[in-house]
């Protein structure tokens, strides 16, 4: 679990709070207090999450994408900054045991997908 913590801040375009990065996990379940999340599209668009009273986010990490032989897509997203308030993010993070081999299941292994 990460427990993240983001100050307001008076020049938030000359910030970041939390940089580009996709989850190395499999899934990861977010609670935020307020909007701040973003995330990529195929197309490299940045696209606010917006926030949803009580609402948990779930993202799907690498080792989804891997296990699912890329069907499905580990999320790029990162966190802006607010002017007036601070933000906190909880992150319940699931991963596979690190020193496991992850690979993709091999029902879902095909002409397309090798
Ligand atoms: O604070 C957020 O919305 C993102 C947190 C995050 O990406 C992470 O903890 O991996
Ligand atoms: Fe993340």
């Amino acid at each position: 679990m990460a427990v993240n913590c983001y100050p307001s801040c008076p020049e938030p375009n000359l910030a970041l709070g939390m940089p580009t990065h996709t989850d190395y996990g499999t899934l990861t379940i977010l609670n935020q207090s307020h909007q701040g999340l973003e995330i990529m599209d195929h197309e490299k668009n940045w696209h606010t999450v917006p926030y949803i009273e009580g609402a948990l986010i779930v993202q799907l990490g690498d080792q989804f994408e891997v296990i699912s032989n890329g069907r499905y897509k580990s999320i790029p997203h990162r966190a802006i900054l607010n002017v007036q308030r601070k933000r906190i993010s909880i992150a319940s993070l699931h991963s596979m045991q690190l020193d496991k081999k992850v690979g993709p299941a091999p029902e879902l292994i095909d002409e397309q997908h090798k």
